[in-house]
């Protein structure tokens, strides 16, 4: 029998960007899917499991899950039910399509945020109120101990600006429309990362519910929506766009069309690419889940280059969801699971040796690679010490 068309991997191509070349070293990412965690498939799990300890990254495969709710009538089944829960706010369930189509009408926001006057964006750069959200001019981060400019610029949401958590920050005007499909896009992220810290708690033998306790969408956190912006390089002179790092908090819900992106494998000394696939997230974890964990899952090193083969000559920009432990949570090793305290046992380098906040790690780390800031102060568990 012939294979299917709809899981051919040209299928998985954007055709409407030149292609991701086939010369380059590629990330062994696994590809995972949604739909099958969702229904508790075992293997889909284990899976998840080794690509979370192994490599910190994974392909999520966000289609076909959530389809019956494309129509208005989206929670008529079990009403009753969410009235319940909440009277004001309905349930918000794990939809991938919904995740899919928010994603792509968010590109198209984050293009118009960046054809903004630089002298209109550089208005919403909150880095000397001591914020690392709103905007991050190019070449306003470094990339290295010796400061070297990045190559990219930022724009960051916060999650409880976005649900009215927090005060609002100032935005630019063109961001005003489209706070709804931002609050959309921030829900559906979360019940992901909701999804997959569940079944993370339930592989380490955490008490019930301890990591996704640790990130209730209306606690007050880190979390955010980023948009990266990078014009293509001149032949000539290209650098790495966005340093080495690993990312700070607990997942990362990354969106890429073009490729750029590089992962270091445990072991290896060659950056290898990840090739953007259609219909798919990429997923990694951060430096909080090492600390919680005491090493037993993985926080990769990545960084951004400039898109290889004939994408070189296009504009990237990727949209990212950073779910981050609530401010006040300890990043330390988390009490309750046999798995973890064998670990600990094991590498007495994953210790509890500092007692910080997340909210402290986050700004440290953020702010640190600014122009100006720390960068020896800004490191996180890549040398595997946490
Ligand atoms: O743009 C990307 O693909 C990755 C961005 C990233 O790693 C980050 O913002 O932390
Ligand atoms: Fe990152």
């Amino acid at each position: 029998m012939q294979h299917k068309p709809e899981l051919s991997n040209s299928n998985l191509d954007f055709h409407d960007l030149p292609p991701f070349p086939e010369d380059v070293p590629k990330a062994p990412l696994l590809r995972i899917n949604l739909s099958k965690l969702t229904e508790g498939d075992e293997d889909e799990i284990d899976k998840l499991w080794k690509a979370c300890c192994e490599l910190g990254f994974f392909y999520l495969d966000l289609r076909g899950i959530g389809k019956r709710s494309d129509s208005a009538t989206e929670h008529d089944e079990d009403d009753a039910q969410v009235k319940v829960e909440s009277a004001a706010e309905p349930e918000v369930r794990v939809n991938g399509d919904q995740l899919l189509r928010d994603a792509d009408e968010l590109f198209g926001v984050g293009k118009k945020v960046f054809e903004l006057p630089f002298d209109e964006k550089v208005k919403y750069d909150l880095k000397d109120q001591g914020s690392y959200f709103g905007y991050k001019g190019y070449g306003q981060g470094v990339i290295d101990a010796e400061g070297t400019k990045d190559r990219n610029e930022f724009y960051n949401v916060s999650k409880d600006d976005i649900l009215g958590l927090s005060e609002s920050l100032p935005a630019p005007e063109v961001l005003s429309p489209h706070r709804d499909l931002l609050k959309s896009f921030i829900q559906h992220s979360h019940t992901v990362v909701t999804m997959l810290l569940g079944l993370l708690n339930t592989r380490l033998s955490l008490p019930q519910d301890k990591l996704p306790s640790l990130h209730k969408l209306d606690s007050v956190s880190g979390d955010q929506v980023r948009w990266v912006h990078a014009p293509p390089q001149p032949m000539d002179d290209r650098r790495t766009a966005l340093g080495q790092h690993t990312d700070f908090g607990s997942v990362t819900i990354l969106f890429n069309r073009l490729g750029g992106l590089q992962v270091l494998p445990p072991k290896s000394e060659e950056w290898c690419y990840v090739k953007p696939l259609r219909g798919h997230a990429v997923i990694n974890l951060g430096d909080a889940m090492v600390k919680f964990t005491a090493g037993i899952l993985r926080s990769n090193t990545h960084r951004v280059v400039n898109p290889p083969g004939e994408q070189a000559e296009h504009t990237r920009m990727s949209l990212v969801y950073f779910a981050r432990p609530a401010d006040e949570v300890l990043l330390k090793v988390l009490d309750g699971s046999r798995l973890i305290d064998e670990k600990r046992q094991q590498d007495p380098n994953h210790g509890d040796d500092e007692e910080i906040t997340s909210k402290e790690w986050i700004l440290r780390r953020a702010l640190g690679r600014r122009e100006g800031g720390d960068w020896a102060k800004a490191g996180g568990t890549e040398t595997g010490c946490t």
